[in-house]
């Protein structure tokens, strides 16, 4: 079974995650989606957005497969939420699943600093989606590296969607950058409103 995992912090989900995970769903053709928002990611300041709220606005992936979960794994678990913990549950919960992790441009350039990163390229295969517009060879480079430490990379080729969520918070992007659930919440929420 080929399971496709995608972790974020998702404050809140937008157009670009969609992108991601549909062109990596397309590269992979997974038996199984799991998508795990983070309760604190490991290296950036905890979510002010409510956890739940999180969780319930990544429903908005539920369309893109017919067997994909939203999980509150790493929600429930508490404290800093590291992968190569969850990919170890994920191994208990599916023995023999091959196990894929969807990831954008960032997360492929900064791997080596990801807790035991040489354990997680061992137990997975990275599925990249780039979300910059020129930062082709730098990718390149680092699947180069992680190749070179054993790791195994597929490149996803969808077209670039430029979309942070951080620019959504600083209301620097509009809430048509956001699937229509997450637009829904949103306006219900009064969530990332500026004053
Ligand atoms: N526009 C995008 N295109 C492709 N991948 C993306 C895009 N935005 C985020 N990702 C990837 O989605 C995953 C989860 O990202 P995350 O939830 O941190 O969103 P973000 O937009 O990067 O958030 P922030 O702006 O707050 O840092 C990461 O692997 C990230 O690289
Ligand atoms: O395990 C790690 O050390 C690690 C370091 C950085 C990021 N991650 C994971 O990568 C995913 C995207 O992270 P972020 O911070 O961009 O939301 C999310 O699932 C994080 O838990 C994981």
């Amino acid at each position: 079974m080929k399971l496709l995992l995608f972790g974020g912090t998702f404050d809140p989900p937008h157009n670009g995650h969609m992108r991601l995970l549909q062109s990596a769903i397309d590269a992979v053709q997974p038996d199984k989606v799991v998508v795990m928002p983070a309760g604190i990611p490991p290296h950036k300041a905890a979510s002010a957005t409510p956890a739940s709220l999180r969780l319930t606005m990544c429903q908005c992936f539920a369309p893109l497969h017919p067997n994909l979960t939203v999980s509150d794994w790493e929600i429930g678990r508490g404290g800093k939420n590291y992968t190569i913990d969850t990919v170890r549950m994920l191994e208990e919960r599916y023995p023999g699943a091959e196990i894929f992790l969807s990831v954008g441009s960032d997360m492929l350039t900064t791997f080596t600093q990801w807790r035991e990163w040489q354990s997680l390229l061992q137990k997975t295969t990275l599925v990249v989606q780039s979300r910059y517009s020129g930062d082709g060879a730098d990718l390149a480079a680092a699947a180069q590296k992680l190749e070179a430490a054993g790791g195994r990379v597929i490149f996803a080729h969808a077209p670039v969607l430029q979309a942070a969520s951080s620019d959504v918070r600083a209301g620097k992007l509009g809430m048509d950058a956001l699937p229509p659930l997450v637009q829904h919440i949103c306006k219900q929420y009064h969530l990332y409103e500026k004053s």
